[in-house]
């Protein structure tokens, strides 16, 4: 009884969720669009139920997987498939891949954020598309529009994350307490704002959304003028009583924008970076 409590409070930790449904897999590398000139990586591979499918189609598998017991099973699996590379290590640890790659893995949920974060920063990454399994609720917050939370408002500017169905937690052994969901990733082809600009873009989320039901001329008071505010509100097509949690990403590239040309860097939010 005591061993078997045991079991059952391991997974949700370690997020060990397999997922067992064929039929998803396959879907999850169609959805993706994989194809044989794809590097793709598999976060959280397992014991490879995601990882030797797509060995079958894309050029490159990359399985990073920390359980040492999980990883001895994926480089018995990958005998093979010499175009599998199993890397035994925190995925929160690796270095991004700086060429394209692509991701299809069902991640361990507790650090879907800080995934995420690595994944999608523009910066010196090679990220292009993908599909994650991950939490419902997770799923429907990211893929919410407009988000008021910056972090996920700077994912979207440069990459269209798209919820594409429920998945029923009987499809896992050990299933998770929670309901899980696919999104689909892609990097936008022509981002409203350069990728240089990403760190001063996220300094002006977090400045701005601090308070996402504050008037838009509130929020954005110590950066704008009253009359930059006024025509900013004009060309935005929006009220200046606007709570700033309701601007659409279009807007927060203009937002940006004006910020960048007519305000003195002074005033702009400090990025840190
Ligand atoms: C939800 S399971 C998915 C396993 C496999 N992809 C499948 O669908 O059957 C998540 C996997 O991520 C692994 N994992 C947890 N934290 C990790 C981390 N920080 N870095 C790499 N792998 C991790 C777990 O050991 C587990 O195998």
């Amino acid at each position: 009884m005591q061993r078997r409590h045991q079991r059952a409070e391991k997974a949700p930790f370690s997020g060990q969720h397999l997922l067992h449904n064929k039929r998803i897999i396959r879907d999850m590398i169609a959805i993706a669009e994989v194809t044989g000139a794809d590097t793709v990586l598999d976060i959280g591979a397992g014991k490879g139920a995601i990882t030797m499918p797509l060995a079958e189609i894309a050029g490159k598998v990359v399985a990073i997987e920390n359980d040492r017991q999980f990883a001895d099973v994926l480089r018995a699996k990958s005998d093979c498939y010499p175009n599998v590379v199993i890397i035994q290590k925190d995925f929160l640890q690796t270095r991004m891949p700086r060429e394209p790659f692509c991701v299809v893995a069902n991640i361990p949920y507790a650090i879907t954020t800080p995934i995420l974060e690595k994944l999608l920063c523009p910066v010196a990454n090679g990220f292009q598309k993908g599909v994650l399994m991950i939490e419902k609720g997770a799923a429907k917050r990211f893929t919410a529009r407009p988000t008021a939370d910056p972090r996920i408002l700077a994912w979207k500017m440069w990459h269209e994350l798209e919820f594409v169905a429920g998945v029923s937690r009987n499809h896992f052994a050990t299933p998770p307490r929670v309901d899980s969901a696919l999104v689909r990733i892609r990097r936008k082809a022509s981002p409203a704002i350069r990728n240089a600009d990403y760190y001063r873009f996220r300094a002006l989320a977090e400045f701005g959304l601090q308070y996402p039901v504050r008037p838009m001329a509130e929020a954005l008071r110590a950066v704008f003028t009253p009359p930059q505010i006024k025509h900013l509100a004009r060309n935005l097509g929006v009220d200046r009583l606007t709570p700033i949690g309701t601007l659409q990403e279009r807007q927060w590239a203009d937002v940006f924008h004006t910020m960048i040309r007519y305000v003195e860097p002074h005033r702009w939010p400090a990025s840190g970076k």
